[in-house]
């Protein structure tokens, strides 16, 4: 098992709308994190992963968003997909691992096929109980709570905060390490999650995007705007 217990694994990811977008900022995003005590590092497609490849040791989880209209699936969604970010230098692939359509193979054998003919950890992100039970039956090396929120299913009780009950409900019932991931932006939330028995946490937003993060600042400027000095 890759990313040690404990730690914070932090996710370099900016979409091309991203003044950041580009392997030249992801790599030097991964740096920083490394630097700051990060102990792993997460990475959407192949040229990104190959540029942080380029520049650290860390344990890279290597995903590869593909958007289709036809599907819900996006995240690694089949075994190509898989393979390129795996020949670019991830240690762990990242996949959906809900039993949403897709255009691949179901879940179960996409896992397989990582473990077995690529030989890599599979981080398995998925949204309910059940989805988390489901992936670590069929070989998951460890389960996220990724998409929680992030589903026609699970989008209705989508909070600000990161889904502590969901988190909770895999340590209790999963014999895998469950990863806590999506929304945490604060160092109490992290705590937090390592205290409920997450193996490790994922931050994304908080570390690794200005825009985001700039725009919190200012709505809170906005918010007291009118109310005095
Ligand atoms: C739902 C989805 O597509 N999540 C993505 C998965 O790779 C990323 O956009 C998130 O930034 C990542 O999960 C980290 O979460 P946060 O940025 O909230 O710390």
């Amino acid at each position: 098992m890759l990313i040690p217990k404990g730690t914070l694994v932090v996710s370099c990811q900016a979409r091309a709308d991203n003044p950041l977008h580009g392997p030249v900022y992801m790599a030097a995003m991964a740096l920083a994190a490394e630097a700051g005590g990060a102990k792993g590092i997460r990475a959407n497609g192949a040229e990104d992963v190959a540029a942080i490849r380029a520049v650290t040791k860390l344990p890279i989880i290597g995903i590869a968003k593909v958007w289709d209209d036809r599907f819900p699936v996006y995240i690694t969604p089949d075994f190509d997909s898989a393979a390129r970010v795996a020949e670019s230098g991830a240690d762990i692939v990242g996949i959906d691992a809900t039993p949403r359509p897709r255009n691949g193979e179901p879940v179960e054998r996409l896992i397989a096929r990582i473990r077995h003919e690529l030989g890599r950890e599979v981080f398995a992100d998925i949204s309910t109980l059940e989805e988390g039970r489901a992936a670590a039956a069929c070989g998951a090396t460890y389960v996220a709570t990724t998409l929680s929120g992030y589903t026609e299913e699970t989008a209705p009780r989508k909070s600000a905060g990161p889904d502590f009950d969901l988190l909770s409900a895999l340590v209790e019932s999963v014999s895998v390490p469950v990863v806590a991931e999506g929304r945490f932006d604060t160092p109490d939330l992290v705590a937090e999650a390592l205290a409920r028995g997450a193996h490790a946490v994922v931050v994304g937003t908080a570390i690794t995007n200005p825009r985001e993060i700039t725009k919190k600042f200012v709505r809170a400027i906005e918010a007291r705007a009118g109310n005095g000095p």
